[in-house]
């Protein structure tokens, strides 16, 4: 039956070449009004979607309606979900009902409906036809909450005209390397105490090499190199006993992360469910609360520090917050918003990339002696590096791409379609959410070539024509609506490799065990990594 499904499908829909990411993609149709479906073909696109059959068409018969979608059973997703912790297993999710349902299938969560993308073409397809403002599934809770408390929306939560407003400001700011370039005296500053750290941590553990828990150790280093940035102030989350404000904000922000789980199930419980249910929305608000409130301190203390300077008659010079605060681009509202949301979206994202990009470093002993060769050869063994030294190490560049195609902070991305579309064969209406599997196309062989395999080389280009780019693996979004703090986080993490190889060997300890990823929102170490950071000299 599923062959003879197939071979009807096959029949009616005939399948594009793939071409990579410039041609083979089916062009986004317009809406054909009063297009019909085929006669049967309900019966006909039970196999659709499903390994090995067409991936886009309906050219000819005109697009199929989402009713002919396949995709789990309601009360399937919601058992797999609600009580069966399917929110930890996102990415694994994404993975098996591809297997079992094609790269383009339907579900339900709770109240809302969402068309799942796994197709590296079909991604491309959708994120190049995005229009000014995309819209981010999802973020009605988040919107909720701003209105209920008065506050602006930042950047993740805003849409339509107050997002290109707050996106034209930021943009001109930090999304270009040579924007965040600048910033690496400040992160060279940080990483200097990280590296300290490593060194009183090693002294205390029983072999003097192992530290244990790096993923926490990484999460005060990238709070730490973020805030430098976003506040243009030291929080002391390196220092051996953290002040007490900051400790009251690593709180803060292990709420706020235990919050992307919160945000999901508030998001997916219905508003007249509340009542019964109050505890998700209740935490969802409390923790937004405190990150508004945290974020405000800083802002203010920077604003009071500048109307100082000001009323002394000292010229006022500075980073990002500074020239925000001078521009008047954004009202203070709004950049309290931003400063939270920015935060929010900076720390963990950098932080379980470093813990993951150091655990792989650990375990292929030949990687990292490619890498630390490469960093000796082009810019010496002490040589403290720039961001403009960055592409002299290309290793160094690969081995993050690397690591965010193994293990992409976030397994998938959301879009609320504004147009009708036609998606691999389907009528996808105006107002649909989109989730794109970005994690699953991530582990295609199609895609990646022993795609399990952890082989940075791959990233590496041939010369200057050979361009290494695949949309099955875009950590940071595509487009208008990407990442906007892309190039801070790869400042970072390519800084912080470069001087860890330069002081350390980092090889597995007795205790570093194979380490499983787990989604909590965002794809994080299921457990606490440990490794062994033998002194180079
Ligand atoms: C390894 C680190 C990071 C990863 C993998 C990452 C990934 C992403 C992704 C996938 C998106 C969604 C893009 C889209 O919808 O197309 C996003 C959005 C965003 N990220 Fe990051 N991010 C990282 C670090 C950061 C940092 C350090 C900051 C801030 C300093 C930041 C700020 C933001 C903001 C504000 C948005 C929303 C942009 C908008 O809607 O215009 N991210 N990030």
């Amino acid at each position: 039956m599923a062959l003879l499904a197939r071979i009807l499908q096959a029949r009616l829909s005939p399948a594009p070449e793939r071409g990579g990411l410039r041609g083979g993609c089916t062009p986004l149709l317009p809406r054909r009004e009063g297009a019909r479906l085929p006669a049967g073909a309900r019966a006909e696109d039970k196999g659709a979607g499903r390994p090995g059959a067409p991936r886009a068409g309906g050219r000819a018969q005109g697009p199929r309606s989402l009713a002919a979608m396949p995709g789990p059973r309601t009360l399937a997703n919601l058992v797999e979900f609600f009580w069966k912790d399917g929110f930890s297993r996102i990415h694994e999710i994404q993975q098996k009902h591809t297997r079992e349902y094609g790269r383009i299938f339907k579900s339900h969560f709770g109240p809302q409906f969402v068309v799942s993308v796994a197709d590296r073409d079909l991604v491309a397809q959708v994120l190049r036809a995005e229009g000014a403002a995309p819209q981010r599934a999802n973020m009605g809770s988040w919107k909720e909450y701003r209105d209920l408390r008065g506050r602006s929306t930042g950047l993740i939560s805003a849409e339509g005209d107050q997002w290109l407003k707050m996106r034209s400001v930021l943009r001109q700011r930090i999304l270009k390397p040579k924007d965040v370039a600048p910033f690496s005296g400040e992160i060279n500053q940080v990483i200097a105490d990280l590296i300290k750290r490593i060194y009183f941590l090693k002294n205390q553990a029983e072999d003097g090499e192992t530290v244990t828990n790096i993923n926490d150790l990484f999460f005060k280093y990238s709070m730490e190199g973020v805030a430098t940035i976003l506040y243009e102030s030291r929080l002391g989350c390196l220092e051996s006993s953290i002040p007490q404000p900051t400790e009251d904000y690593i709180q803060a922000l292990g709420l706020m992360f235990s919050m992307f789980r919160t945000s999901m199930y508030a998001g997916a419980i219905p508003r007249w469910l509340r009542p019964l249910v109050p505890k998700p929305w209740r935490e969802f608000c409390r923790s937004w609360d405190g990150l508004f409130k945290f974020s405000q301190i800083h802002v203010d203390n920077k604003l009071k520090a500048i109307q100082c300077q000001m009323d002394r008659g000292e010229r006022v010079r500075g980073g990002l917050l500074t020239c925000l605060f001078l521009s008047q681009e954004l009202t203070l509202e709004e950049i309290y918003a931003n400063m939270t949301e920015m935060l929010l979206a900076g720390v963990d994202t950098t932080s379980f990339t470093l813990s993951w990009a150091v655990y792989l470093l650990a375990r292929h002993p030949e990687v990292q002696q490619a890498v630390y060769r490469q960093i000796v050869k082009n810019l010496g063994e002490r040589h403290v590096p720039t961001g403009a030294d960055v592409s002299k190490v290309p290793l160094v560049r690969a081995l993050l791409k690397e690591t965010l195609r193994l293990f992409p902070v976030l397994p998938g991305n959301g879009r609320v379609t504004q147009e009708d579309l036609v998606v691999g064969g389907y009528l996808i209406p105006r107002g649909t959410q989109l989730a794109l599997c970005h994690y699953a196309t991530s582990y295609e062989d199609e895609n990646f070539p022993r795609a399990k395999e952890f082989r940075p080389e791959r990233w590496l280009r041939e010369g200057h024509l050979h361009r290494v780019d695949n949309f099955g693996s875009i950590p940071f979004g595509y487009g208008v609506r990407s990442c906007i703090g892309r190039r801070i986080a790869e400042l970072e993490i390519h800084l912080a490799v470069i001087q860890l190889l330069q002081h350390f060997e980092i090889r597995t300890s007795p205790w570093t065990k194979t380490v499983h990823a787990k989604t909590h929102g965002l794809l994080m170490p299921g457990e606490p990594i440990h490794v062994r950071f033998v002194n180079r000299k």
